[in-house]
């Protein structure tokens, strides 16, 4: 049995910002296939392209040499989760999970309906009429996670999504984007500099170099799926972490 057609394919990716003399290679070139389903977490130092890959996928820039194509049924497969949120404060909770779907011009009844669906899996139900500002980060994370996973997309794009959180949220949320993305099985790629983030949930891990970002290392955390937050306390996990650290320290001394 072949491969299965990458939903993501990067091809020669590279990106420069500016021009000489001031010009910035921020990122490549760079190969990168992901597979339909796959969880795929980006690890780099500071400053190496990683914002940059997860914006040309999603179509807010452009690449300077060649291509990421993306391997969609629909016209708009890909959404995309930052780290601020990016959620409306003008719009109540429901109206922001709706959002996606009113842009795709889902019917109201239809959109209400997964709007609700997706507040009571993210815990939102009971906010669902408040208004963003006056829930905590976590909560406003979570509004996020909801608006993106309620469009079904078939590419979902995290950039450090939950940086702003304290320890002990960021522990719980990662738990619950486990728990959602192994039941949907969404394609996602993941941005992030915690290890043990990306260790619990990606497939796959890529280490990226210092600027200009290329990929140095892959690692297949060898975890079985369906996966519960025991396996941080697994020594292969432990073992894992420290190897990367140890490849992170010596790309962040070269950056
Ligand atoms: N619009 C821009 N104009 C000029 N330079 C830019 C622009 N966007 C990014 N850069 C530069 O490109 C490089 C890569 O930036 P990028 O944000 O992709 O890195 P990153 O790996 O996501 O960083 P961090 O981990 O700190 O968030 C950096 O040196 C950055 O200053």
């Amino acid at each position: 049995m072949g491969e299965p057609h990458p939903k993501l394919q990067a091809t020669g990716l590279t990106r420069t910002f500016g021009r000489a003399p001031h010009a910035v290679d921020a990122l490549g070139p760079l190969e990168l296939a992901v597979a339909p389903g796959e969880f795929v977490c980006v690890v780099g130092p500071s400053g190496c392209g990683k914002s940059t890959l997860l914006r040309i996928a999603a179509g807010l820039l452009r690449p300077s040499t060649g291509t990421l194509s993306i391997r969609a049924t629909s016209p708009r497969p890909a959404a995309m989760i930052f780290q601020d949120y990016g959620i409306y404060d003008w719009k109540t909770v429901r109206a922001n999970v709706r959002f996606g779907l009113d842009v795709q011009r889902v019917p109201r009844r239809e959109a209400d309906a997964r709007a609700d669906a997706w507040l009571a899996r993210t815990g939102l139900s009971a906010f669902a009429d408040a208004y963003p500002s006056t829930l905590s980060g976590g909560m406003r994370q979570r509004v996020a996670i909801a608006r993106a996973l309620a469009v079904e997309p078939e590419l979902l794009l995290m950039d450090e999504p939950f940086a702003a959180l304290d320890a002990q949220l960021r522990t719980i949320l990662q738990e619950e984007l486990l728990d959602l993305v192994q039941a949907t099985r969404t394609t996602t790629l993941f941005v992030t500099h915690s290890l043990e983030e990306a260790l619990l949930l990606g497939d796959r891990v890529l280490v990226m170099s210092a600027r200009p970002g290329r990929i140095i290392a892959e690692h297949h955390p060898p975890f079985p799926r369906p996966r519960t937050a025991a396996v941080r306390d697994a020594p292969e996990f432990t073992a894992l972490k420290g190897a990367l650290r140890e490849l992170l320290r010596k790309e962040a001394v070269t950056a």
